[in-house]
């Protein structure tokens, strides 16, 4: 694409060099720059962009996009410089792939918890309804049936708009796409046109990259400041920031509730370990899914999906049919009855909503015991609580190592024993590798109880020091549920 037609719509600040060059591929990583391309200098956490201009320069690249213009310019090279590269490079790679998303309908998910849920569920449903369907989500990214793997729940400007221009072209109508708040900072979703927005909720995480609740509520709440008119703003009603999102938002306001009158509205009739029933404007419904967080996705999917224009009573007949997603609340249950629930819980809220709905399901004296660790280079302040929660609605806890990544696993495991309360010292223990720790759950388990493996859900790895080891928290307690019952 000519550079002038990718620069549609950026601001600029100045520019040097020739401007009616050919772009073939952008990229912001200047490992992959060479002749044709375009690297984009980005300031990122760990390093610099700006710092490989000469390496981009090197390799043949034919542009840079940079905030600062280097002192010694190539002749053969043309510079753009912008006020915020990541900014300009999200409209530009709208542009470059020809706006994909104004080619279909997409739907963005935004809060901590419940984003992969509700795409997921969506995408499945609009699937179920005879529509080729994208996602782009935490556990994969998906073109209808072609799984690609994701490494980002929201993926970088250029990865993103080649996903959905790959979508277009599969003839795909619909997608539906979890947005992080990262993502927001780093605007990813930048130059995308959205049919809908939904917020799931808000509670604290991730406090490592936006420093402040304030900021990451401000990094959520922009989503919906930056959706069209033409959009609808689906929010949680029930949630304590559910407004304050869409308080400058120009798209149309809707709203589900399991408390208040919202345009969309659910109650649960009675709830299981394999469902729940439920009144979903005034519709009685049977779900596959339990745990009254689900009850809160269900509900979103079935408003977004009736704001997309389906048919109400045929999407809650299609949405009973649905199972959970991957790794969230999937259970895998022994020969001799202990209930294992792996999930994907990874925060203070997550990990309450799924022990609370575990004691709610609770029929006699069954014991709860919860696996959970913590994952390295990333927000610290979760770790006490996490284990405080896990104490507060367990009988048994074992802390153990999530993915570690560049940290030392004893000093995360050190800083979730800092919030066990001195009453709950002695039904903890602490052991830190995974595999041992979900071993000892199961050996102190007997029929009926409940083991639950929080924090990894879906991962089929672990990663320490940069490496991923094959790891799958379904795998190992199907091993130790085998190696208990030979052993009985
Ligand atoms: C904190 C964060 O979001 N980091 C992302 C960010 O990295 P960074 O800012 O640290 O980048 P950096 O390493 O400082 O490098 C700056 C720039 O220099 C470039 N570079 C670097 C080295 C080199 O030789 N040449 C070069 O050009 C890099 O490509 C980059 O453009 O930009 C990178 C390139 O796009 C991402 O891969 C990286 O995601 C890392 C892997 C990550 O773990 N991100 C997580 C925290 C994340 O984004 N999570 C959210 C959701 C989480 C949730 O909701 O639970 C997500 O959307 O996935
Ligand atoms: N609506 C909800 N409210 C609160 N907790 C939820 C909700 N939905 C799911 N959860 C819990 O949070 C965990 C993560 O759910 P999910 O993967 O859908 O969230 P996410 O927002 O995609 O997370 P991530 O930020 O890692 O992408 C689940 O395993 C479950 O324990
Ligand atoms: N998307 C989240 C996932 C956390 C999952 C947990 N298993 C961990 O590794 O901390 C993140 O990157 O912060
Ligand atoms: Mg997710």
């Amino acid at each position: 694409m000519q550079l002038t037609n990718l620069l549609y719509k950026v601001p600029l600040q100045s520019t040097s060099g020739n401007m009616s060059v050919d772009v073939m591929k952008l990229t912001m990583d200047s490992r992959q720059a060479g002749p044709g391309s375009l690297f984009a200098a980005i300031r990122g956490t760990q390093t610099d962009g700006h710092q490989f201009i000469d390496k981009a320069v090197e390799q043949g690249v034919t542009v840079i996009l940079c905030e600062e213009l280097p002192d010694n310019r190539a002749n053969d090279v043309t510079y753009v410089q912008v006020q915020d590269t990541s900014y300009a490079l999200g409209l530009m790679a709208a542009n470059f792939y020809e706006h994909p998303s104004q080619k279909l309908k997409l739907v963005g998910v935004t809060g901590t918890n419940g984003k992969t849920s509700t795409a997921t569920l969506l995408f499945r449903l609009f699937r179920q309804r005879g529509y080729r369907t994208g996602l782009l989500s935490t556990v994969q990214n998906q073109i209808d049936e072609t799984v690609i793997p994701a490494t980002h729940t929201t993926p970088d400007t250029i990865a993103l708009n080649e996903l959905l221009a790959q979508m277009v072209q599969r003839g795909c109508s619909h997608c539906f796409m979890e947005v992080s708040s990262h993502a927001m900072v780093q605007h990813r979703v930048v130059g995308l046109h959205f049919a809908g927005g939904i917020f799931t909720n808000i509670t604290h995480d991730h406090l490592d990259f936006h420093e402040t609740f304030d900021n990451y509520i401000k990094a959520k709440k922009s989503f919906f400041d930056q959706l069209p008119a033409s959009a609808f703003a689906l929010t949680n009603l029930d949630d304590k920031r559910g407004l304050v999102m869409l308080q400058n938002t120009a798209a149309r306001k809707e709203s589900y509730s399991l408390q208040t009158l919202g345009s969309f509205k659910g109650r649960i009739l009675s709830e299981g370990l394999f469902g729940m029933q439920m009144d979903v404007d005034g519709r009685e419904v049977w779900f596959k899914l339990t745990g009254r967080f689900n009850a809160y996705n269900l509900l979103a999917v079935y408003g977004a999906a009736v704001l997309l224009g389906e048919d109400a009573e045929e999407v809650l007949t299609q949405l009973s049919s649905l199972a959970s997603p991957p790794g969230r609340f999937e259970m895998v249950i022994s020969d001799n009855k202990i209930v294992g629930i792996v999930d994907y819980a990874h925060t203070p809220d997550a990990l309450q909503n799924v022990l609370e709905t575990i004691a709610g399901l609770r029929q006699g004296n069954e014991q709860v015991i919860t696996v959970v660790g913590c994952g390295g280079n990333r927000d610290v302040t979760k770790r006490p609580i996490m284990a405080e929660i896990a104490c507060k609605f367990s009988d048994r806890v074992i802390l153990t190592s999530d993915n570690p990544r560049n940290e030392d696993p004893m000093a995360i495991l050190e800083q979730m024993q800092a919030g066990v309360p001195p009453i709950h010292f002695k039904k903890t223990q602490t052991i830190v590798d995974r595999h041992e720790a979900i071993f000892q759950a199961v050996a102190l388990a007997g029929p009926h109880d409940v083991v639950l493996v929080a924090g990894k859900g879906h991962e089929t790895y672990q990663e320490i020091k940069g490496v991923k080891y094959d790891f799958d928290d379904r795998q190992v307690l199907r091993e130790a549920f085998q190696q208990s019952i030979s052993e009985k």
